[in-house]
């Protein structure tokens, strides 16, 4: 760091862009009222970019010719309203044209799509620039799978510098959405997985009818039925009480090392608010592209062409 690269700083458009945050925050306001599910997305945004090396946008850009985009993986499966995204970063180029990162725009659309699903405010730095290729060929390296054990789970966030409160804190974003059916059969055929909580089973066997559900038709079973459009602490008494859809959000409540916390969380939202903040700053902040490295993307699904 030095003077031309102050890194991540609080408000770093105050000079260059007085009004960014102000557009961002309005326009996350205006879409929401207008498509409610657009806040899960800016959530899960910032899990899928800032845990893959960088917050970096790479996430948002489209195949080319040379390379797979991170979206068409299958780790990135049910990822959707990137066009919203579109439509904050056109608002923002209105008034300030080239100014603001795409990898900018990501990051305080989950923080303020946090706020509009009922979260904490987490104040986050900006300052990011944006990534010039995709990191589709590693992603796998750092996105857990649905299945995976807790101990990869861990050691994966670990890394990064979140620990294992803030896994679970994190995990609880699993307290709004849905999951598709694709990733939920391997529970219930050929036999029904004995640690699903009866009561729940009739339910997902509804939602998720066949062995091998057309992945292109839309079946899905939201991942809390009781509050299933608020980040609340509902998640962790819901995979207590067996009910959690993943094997990672099961094990979650059942692994020795997490289950003191999910307990702590179910009883407490403000601990839970307290430690989601925590861990959702250090995953902004994960090896971001600052100063002169990367690029203010003109839009976000593309890299801009060099000269
Ligand atoms: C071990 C880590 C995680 C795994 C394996 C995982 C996996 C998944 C899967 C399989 C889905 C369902 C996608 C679909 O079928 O449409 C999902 C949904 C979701 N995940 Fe995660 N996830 C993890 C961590 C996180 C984190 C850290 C966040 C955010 C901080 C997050 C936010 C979400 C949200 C908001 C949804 C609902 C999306 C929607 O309704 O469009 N997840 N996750
Ligand atoms: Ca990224
Ligand atoms: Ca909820």
């Amino acid at each position: 760091e030095n003077e031309e690269d102050p890194g991540l700083v609080m408000n770093f458009y105050k000079d260059t862009c007085p009004q960014a945050e102000d557009i961002i925050t309005e326009q996350v306001k205006l879409l929401y009222k207008r498509h409610k599910n657009t806040a899960f997305s800016w959530l899960r945004n910032i899990f899928h970019d800032c845990a893959v090396e960088s917050c970096d946008a790479s996430l948002l850009l489209d195949s080319t010719r040379r390379s797979l985009s991170e979206k068409e993986t299958d780790r990135s499966f049910g990822l959707r309203n990137f066009r919203y995204l579109d439509t904050i970063k056109e608002a923002v180029e209105r008034e300030c044209p080239e100014v603001v990162s795409c990898s900018d725009i990501l990051v305080l659309s989950a923080r303020d799509g946090i706020v509009a699903l009922g979260g904490p405010y987490i104040p986050l730095k900006t300052g990011r620039r944006d990534g010039r290729r995709s990191r589709a060929d590693v992603l796998e390296q750092y996105l857990p799978d649905h299945n995976e054990s807790i101990s990869v789970v861990l050691e994966r966030f670990g890394a990064m510098g979140i620990n294992t409160p803030g896994v679970v804190a994190l995990l609880g974003a699993h307290s709004v959405g849905r999951t598709h059916c694709v990733k939920l059969v391997h529970r219930l055929y050929p036999e029904v997985d004995p640690e699903i909580n009866p009561d729940h089973i009739e339910h997902m066997l509804h939602k998720c009818p066949d062995p091998i559900p057309d992945p292109k038709a839309v079946q899905y079973v939201r991942n809390d039925r009781g509050t299933p459009m608020k980040l609340d602490n509902n998640y962790y008494r819901n995979i207590l009480d067996n009910k959690g859809l993943l094997i990672v959000d099961h094990q979650l409540a059942h692994d020795k090392r997490t289950k003191p916390y999910v307990k702590k969380m179910a009883k407490s939202q403000d601990y839970f608010f307290k430690e989601f903040g925590k861990a959702i700053t250090i995953l902004s902040e994960n090896n971001p592209l600052t100063g002169t490295k990367g690029e203010i993307r003109k839009q976000c699904n593309v890299a801009n062409k060099h000269h």
